[in-house]
């Protein structure tokens, strides 16, 4: 606007038009998103994965009673989804043993799901004798991380995840599925985006109504989402995506704004930032659950989740791990140990 009279500049002015308008704010800042290029989901779906993710790769074996009451505590905040435990082998996740007691432990409230993971039909078998309603294959991008991460290449791993999703089906049971490594591999490195949507869309039509991109080893920027997405929503519909950033370079939030400007609207993450995969050495936490609340809510977008009660929960597990929380936003209220 180098050659137009400041008396004009100051007319078409955003601040100067909603100081003389107030009632224009709300619209004039919708239309900013646009403006920009994006526009943002109204609601987000948060996938608590605290209780299984998190907890996973703890050395010393948690108490089945706190994770019972870690669960209950989320539940208790608003979150939708509540991954609880996982039925792999004990020899493999020892900390994940437990995994009957917790999901016949905890008070199942109403319209949460506890999705628990599942890597074939044994699994899937003791989950439901315990009393799943939902479940959740993993799958990975990367050769090599499958093979160490679940015995298996990624064309075995399919075939075991079609008898869990088969026979699911027939019981009416929802199967999410994960793809691992989606942003980058411990061991092989660069992943190429088209790998990830092929890995995508074999379980999305297979039957998982939902595919959770796991950015492992959190190596990923906004670049490298930016091009993954674009890649997997070729085959899959973008409602049917969740994003699930690791945030070993401080990176998750920034991908999952990239996600969420891509029209993503589910996002996974852990309260307190627990986590990290046994099988990805190096991996960090998940993003943590206070921050992208923090963040959604900053920006109008709503969750249904109440934050405070999830940095209570926050409070709870780390008191619990005797450790100080992950999440920036817990730790700003001045709320760690
Ligand atoms: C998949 C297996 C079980 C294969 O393990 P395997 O040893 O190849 O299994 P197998 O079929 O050869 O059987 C060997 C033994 O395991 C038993 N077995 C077989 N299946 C089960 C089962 N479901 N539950 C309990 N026991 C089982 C089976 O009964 C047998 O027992 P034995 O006769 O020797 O006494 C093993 O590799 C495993 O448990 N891996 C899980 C590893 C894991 O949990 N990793 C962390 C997940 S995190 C992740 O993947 C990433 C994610 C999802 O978070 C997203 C992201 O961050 O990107």
């Amino acid at each position: 606007m180098g050659n137009v009279p400041t008396t004009v500049k100051h007319c078409l002015s955003y601040e100067q038009l909603i100081q003389d308008y107030p009632w224009l704010r709300r619209w004039l800042l919708l239309e900013e998103k646009t403006i920009t290029g994006h526009a943002y989901p109204k609601f987000v779906k948060i996938v608590e994965v605290g209780p299984r993710d998190g907890l996973q790769n703890e050395k010393e074996i948690v108490p089945t009673g706190v994770k019972i009451q870690l669960i209950d505590m989320l539940s208790g905040a608003g979150l939708p989804v509540i991954e609880a435990t996982s039925f792999v082998s004990s020899k493999w996740v020892p900390q994940m043993a437990d995994h009957s007691d917790v999901l016949r432990g905890i008070q199942r409230a109403p319209h949460v799901q506890y999705p628990v993971l599942t890597p074939n039909l044994q699994g899937f078998q003791d989950a439901v004798a315990a009393g799943a309603t939902e479940v959740a294959v993993f799958g990975s991008a990367s050769e090599t991380f499958s093979k160490k991460n679940i015995n298996c290449s990624i064309d075995e791993s399919m075939l075991r995840f079609e008898e869990v999703i088969n026979t699911a089906r027939e019981r009416q049971i929802p199967v999410r599925g994960y793809v691992s490594c989606a942003l980058g591999c411990p061991h092989e490195g660069h992943i190429e985006p088209s790998k990830v949507a092929e890995v995508a869309k074999r379980l999305y039509e297979m039957g998982c109504y939902e595919i959770s991109l796991g950015d492992t080893i959190g190596v990923g920027t906004p670049g490298s989402m930016f091009k993954m997405l674009q890649s997997v929503m070729k085959e899959v519909p973008t409602s049917a995506l969740a994003v699930h950033c690791h945030d070993t370079y401080g990176q998750a939030l920034p991908n999952i704004l990239t996600a969420l400007q891509m029209g993503v609207c589910v996002v996974d993450s852990a309260v307190a930032g627990l986590g990290g995969c046994p099988y990805a050495q190096g991996s960090s936490g998940n993003v943590s659950t206070e921050d992208v609340l923090y963040m959604l809510h900053g920006m109008d977008i709503e969750t249904g989740v109440n934050i405070a009660k999830v940095i209570e929960a926050g409070d709870f597990i780390c008191n619990a791990l005797r450790r100080e929380t992950n999440s920036k936003v817990a730790r700003a209220k001045g709320r760690t140990l």
